[in-house]
Protein backbone atom coordinates (compact mmCIF):
# COMPACT_ATOMS: atom_id res chain seq x y z
CA UNK A 1 0.00 0.00 0.00
CA UNK A 2 1.33 3.40 -0.94
CA UNK A 3 0.07 6.03 1.68
CA UNK A 4 0.80 10.17 1.49
CA UNK A 5 0.27 12.55 3.70
CA UNK A 6 0.37 16.36 2.46
CA UNK A 7 -1.03 20.07 3.88
CA UNK A 8 0.67 23.34 4.51
CA UNK A 9 4.00 23.67 6.32
CA UNK A 10 3.66 22.94 10.33
CA UNK A 11 0.52 21.29 9.86
CA UNK A 12 1.90 18.18 11.43
CA UNK A 13 2.02 15.66 8.13
CA UNK A 14 5.61 14.42 9.21
CA UNK A 15 4.78 13.50 12.96
CA UNK A 16 1.57 11.79 11.50
CA UNK A 17 3.10 10.07 8.74
CA UNK A 18 5.67 8.98 12.09
CA UNK A 19 2.47 8.06 14.15
CA UNK A 20 1.39 5.66 11.38
CA UNK A 21 4.05 4.10 11.03
CA UNK A 22 5.35 3.21 13.91
CA UNK A 23 1.72 1.88 14.33
CA UNK A 24 1.42 -0.10 11.43
CA UNK A 25 4.69 -1.46 12.16
CA UNK A 26 3.76 -2.54 15.54
CA UNK A 27 1.03 -4.68 14.29
CA UNK A 28 3.77 -6.54 12.35
CA UNK A 29 3.67 -4.68 8.78
CA UNK A 30 6.95 -3.65 7.12
CA UNK A 31 6.93 0.11 6.38
CA UNK A 32 9.30 2.39 4.42
CA UNK A 33 9.22 5.95 6.16
CA UNK A 34 10.14 8.41 3.37
CA UNK A 35 9.59 12.06 2.42
CA UNK A 36 9.94 14.36 -0.64
CA UNK A 37 11.79 16.20 -1.95
CA UNK A 38 14.11 13.30 -0.87
CA UNK A 39 13.59 9.30 0.15
CA UNK A 40 16.75 8.96 -1.92
CA UNK A 41 20.26 10.03 -2.21
CA UNK A 42 19.32 11.70 -5.29
CA UNK A 43 16.63 13.23 -4.55
CA UNK A 44 18.15 14.49 -1.27
CA UNK A 45 21.10 16.02 -3.00
CA UNK A 46 18.39 17.91 -5.25
CA UNK A 47 16.43 19.41 -1.95
CA UNK A 48 19.39 20.84 -1.08
CA UNK A 49 19.11 23.13 -4.01
CA UNK A 50 15.22 23.69 -3.14
CA UNK A 51 15.69 24.52 0.63
CA UNK A 52 18.43 26.03 0.72
CA UNK A 53 18.06 28.45 -2.20
CA UNK A 54 18.01 32.19 -1.17
CA UNK A 55 14.89 33.83 -2.08
CA UNK A 56 12.90 33.86 -5.23
CA UNK A 57 16.07 31.28 -6.76
CA UNK A 58 13.92 29.70 -8.93
CA UNK A 59 10.89 30.48 -11.28
CA UNK A 60 7.86 28.30 -10.38
CA UNK A 61 8.65 26.53 -13.74
CA UNK A 62 12.15 25.25 -12.62
CA UNK A 63 10.77 24.23 -9.51
CA UNK A 64 8.52 22.09 -10.63
CA UNK A 65 11.27 20.25 -13.13
CA UNK A 66 13.14 20.18 -10.06
CA UNK A 67 10.75 18.22 -7.73
CA UNK A 68 9.82 16.44 -10.24
CA UNK A 69 13.48 14.91 -11.08
CA UNK A 70 13.22 14.35 -7.40
CA UNK A 71 10.28 12.36 -7.32
CA UNK A 72 11.53 10.27 -10.28
CA UNK A 73 14.27 9.28 -8.31
CA UNK A 74 12.49 8.58 -4.85
CA UNK A 75 10.01 6.43 -6.93
CA UNK A 76 12.48 4.64 -8.98
CA UNK A 77 15.09 4.06 -6.02
CA UNK A 78 13.07 4.08 -3.11
CA UNK A 79 9.11 3.56 -3.81
CA UNK A 80 8.89 1.16 -6.01
CA UNK A 81 11.38 -1.32 -4.76
CA UNK A 82 9.15 -1.07 -1.44
CA UNK A 83 6.14 -1.49 -3.19
CA UNK A 84 7.44 -4.52 -4.79
CA UNK A 85 8.51 -6.00 -2.00
CA UNK A 86 5.45 -5.87 -0.38
CA UNK A 87 5.81 -3.11 2.00
CA UNK A 88 3.59 -0.56 2.93
CA UNK A 89 5.27 3.15 1.69
CA UNK A 90 4.45 6.34 3.63
CA UNK A 91 5.83 9.27 2.12
CA UNK A 92 5.44 12.98 3.89
CA UNK A 93 4.82 14.80 0.77
CA UNK A 94 4.13 13.38 -2.78
CA UNK A 95 2.75 15.02 -6.30
CA UNK A 96 -0.24 16.74 -4.74
CA UNK A 97 2.73 19.19 -2.97
CA UNK A 98 3.72 19.82 -6.78
CA UNK A 99 0.33 20.64 -7.95
CA UNK A 100 -0.42 22.90 -4.76
CA UNK A 101 2.40 24.80 -4.30
CA UNK A 102 4.00 24.99 -7.89
CA UNK A 103 0.44 24.60 -9.87
CA UNK A 104 -1.68 26.27 -7.68
CA UNK A 105 -0.63 28.84 -5.09
CA UNK A 106 2.68 30.33 -6.76
CA UNK A 107 1.35 30.99 -9.82
CA UNK A 108 -1.03 28.70 -12.49
CA UNK A 109 0.99 26.50 -13.71
CA UNK A 110 -1.45 23.42 -12.98
CA UNK A 111 -1.53 21.86 -16.74
CA UNK A 112 2.24 22.45 -16.46
CA UNK A 113 2.27 20.33 -13.43
CA UNK A 114 -0.09 17.69 -14.76
CA UNK A 115 1.56 17.39 -18.45
CA UNK A 116 5.30 16.42 -15.97
CA UNK A 117 3.47 14.24 -13.83
CA UNK A 118 1.95 12.15 -16.88
CA UNK A 119 5.25 12.31 -18.23
CA UNK A 120 7.89 11.58 -15.65
CA UNK A 121 5.73 9.94 -12.22
CA UNK A 122 2.53 8.58 -13.63
CA UNK A 123 1.48 7.07 -10.20
CA UNK A 124 -0.66 8.16 -7.59
CA UNK A 125 -0.91 7.40 -3.31
CA UNK A 126 -3.64 4.31 -2.85
CA UNK A 127 -4.60 6.53 0.16
CA UNK A 128 -3.84 10.00 0.86
CA UNK A 129 -4.58 12.08 3.77
CA UNK A 130 -4.37 16.26 3.75
CA UNK A 131 -3.94 17.09 7.69
CA UNK A 132 -6.18 20.42 7.39
CA UNK A 133 -4.80 23.26 10.32
CA UNK A 134 -5.44 27.13 9.95
CA UNK A 135 -1.93 28.34 8.75
CA UNK A 136 -1.70 30.72 11.66
CA UNK A 137 -1.61 27.75 13.70
CA UNK A 138 0.82 25.72 11.57
CA UNK A 139 3.05 29.08 11.43
CA UNK A 140 2.66 28.97 15.22
CA UNK A 141 4.15 25.67 15.73
CA UNK A 142 6.86 25.71 12.44
CA UNK A 143 8.15 28.74 14.57
CA UNK A 144 8.08 26.50 17.20
CA UNK A 145 10.18 23.94 16.11
CA UNK A 146 12.59 26.44 14.64
CA UNK A 147 15.13 24.42 12.03
CA UNK A 148 17.38 26.65 9.21
CA UNK A 149 14.90 24.98 6.24
CA UNK A 150 13.13 28.03 5.61
CA UNK A 151 13.12 28.86 2.38
CA UNK A 152 9.46 28.23 2.15
CA UNK A 153 8.26 28.51 4.94
CA UNK A 154 9.38 32.12 4.78
CA UNK A 155 7.01 32.92 2.14
CA UNK A 156 4.36 33.99 4.35
CA UNK A 157 1.20 33.70 5.60
CA UNK A 158 -0.75 34.96 2.80
CA UNK A 159 0.89 32.26 0.67
CA UNK A 160 0.17 29.58 3.44
CA UNK A 161 -3.80 30.50 2.82
CA UNK A 162 -3.80 30.24 -0.78
CA UNK A 163 -2.01 26.44 -0.05
CA UNK A 164 -4.30 25.57 2.78
CA UNK A 165 -7.40 26.31 0.13
CA UNK A 166 -5.31 24.18 -2.58
CA UNK A 167 -4.95 21.29 0.04
CA UNK A 168 -9.08 21.03 0.74
CA UNK A 169 -9.76 21.72 -2.97
CA UNK A 170 -7.45 18.13 -3.10
CA UNK A 171 -10.38 16.37 -1.36
CA UNK A 172 -12.84 17.60 -3.93
CA UNK A 173 -10.53 16.85 -6.85
CA UNK A 174 -9.33 13.19 -6.07
CA UNK A 175 -12.35 12.04 -3.76
CA UNK A 176 -11.61 8.23 -4.22
CA UNK A 177 -7.77 8.51 -2.14
CA UNK A 178 -7.79 12.06 -0.37
CA UNK A 179 -9.17 12.22 2.94
CA UNK A 180 -9.28 15.83 4.51
CA UNK A 181 -8.33 15.21 8.86
CA UNK A 182 -8.67 18.00 11.16
CA UNK A 183 -5.31 18.44 12.35
CA UNK A 184 -6.35 20.38 15.64
CA UNK A 185 -6.39 19.08 18.77
CA UNK A 186 -3.77 16.25 20.17
CA UNK A 187 -1.30 14.14 18.55
CA UNK A 188 -3.17 11.37 19.37
CA UNK A 189 -6.76 12.80 18.83
CA UNK A 190 -5.50 13.14 14.78
CA UNK A 191 -3.71 9.83 14.65
CA UNK A 192 -7.02 8.28 15.84
CA UNK A 193 -8.63 10.59 12.89
CA UNK A 194 -6.02 9.34 10.67
CA UNK A 195 -6.57 5.20 11.51
CA UNK A 196 -10.20 5.78 11.17
CA UNK A 197 -9.59 7.44 7.76
CA UNK A 198 -7.72 4.60 6.81
N1 LIG B 1 -1.36 17.99 17.13
C1 LIG B 1 -0.32 18.75 17.48
N2 LIG B 1 -0.40 19.59 18.51
C2 LIG B 1 0.65 20.38 18.87
N3 LIG B 1 1.85 20.39 18.24
C3 LIG B 1 1.99 19.58 17.19
C4 LIG B 1 0.93 18.73 16.75
N4 LIG B 1 1.36 18.03 15.67
C5 LIG B 1 2.62 18.44 15.44
N5 LIG B 1 3.01 19.35 16.36
C6 LIG B 1 4.30 20.04 16.45
O1 LIG B 1 4.30 21.02 15.42
C7 LIG B 1 5.60 21.10 14.81
C8 LIG B 1 5.43 20.80 13.31
O2 LIG B 1 5.01 19.44 13.17
P1 LIG B 1 5.49 18.56 11.95
O3 LIG B 1 6.97 18.66 11.77
O4 LIG B 1 4.91 17.21 12.11
O5 LIG B 1 4.75 19.35 10.79
P2 LIG B 1 4.93 19.32 9.23
O6 LIG B 1 3.60 19.58 8.70
O7 LIG B 1 5.60 18.07 8.81
O8 LIG B 1 5.87 20.55 8.97
P3 LIG B 1 6.81 20.88 7.72
O9 LIG B 1 6.05 20.57 6.48
O10 LIG B 1 7.08 22.32 7.88
O11 LIG B 1 8.03 20.02 7.89
C9 LIG B 1 6.47 20.09 15.52
O12 LIG B 1 7.21 20.77 16.52
C10 LIG B 1 5.48 19.12 16.14
O13 LIG B 1 5.98 18.52 17.32
C1 LIG C 1 7.35 17.89 -2.44
C2 LIG C 1 7.22 19.38 -2.57
C3 LIG C 1 7.55 20.20 -1.51
N1 LIG C 1 7.42 21.53 -1.63
C4 LIG C 1 7.78 22.39 -0.49
C5 LIG C 1 6.85 22.26 0.66
C6 LIG C 1 7.71 22.58 1.85
O1 LIG C 1 7.63 23.97 2.08
C7 LIG C 1 9.10 22.19 1.39
C8 LIG C 1 9.55 20.88 2.00
O2 LIG C 1 9.67 21.03 3.36
P1 LIG C 1 9.11 19.95 4.43
O3 LIG C 1 9.39 20.60 5.73
O4 LIG C 1 9.92 18.71 4.23
O5 LIG C 1 7.66 19.71 4.18
O6 LIG C 1 9.04 22.00 0.00
C9 LIG C 1 6.98 22.10 -2.81
O7 LIG C 1 6.90 23.34 -2.93
N2 LIG C 1 6.66 21.31 -3.86
C10 LIG C 1 6.76 19.96 -3.79
O8 LIG C 1 6.46 19.24 -4.78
Amino acid sequence: MFISFEGIDGCGKSTQARMLAEALRAEGRQVVLTREPGGSPGAEEIRRLLVEGAGERWSAETECLLFTAARRDHLERTIRPALAAGQTVITDRFADSTRVYQGAARGDLRAFVNRLHDMAIGIEPDRTFVIDLDPETALGRGNARGGDEDRFESLGLGFQMRLAQGFRGLAEEFPARVRLIDGTGSLDQVAARVRAAL
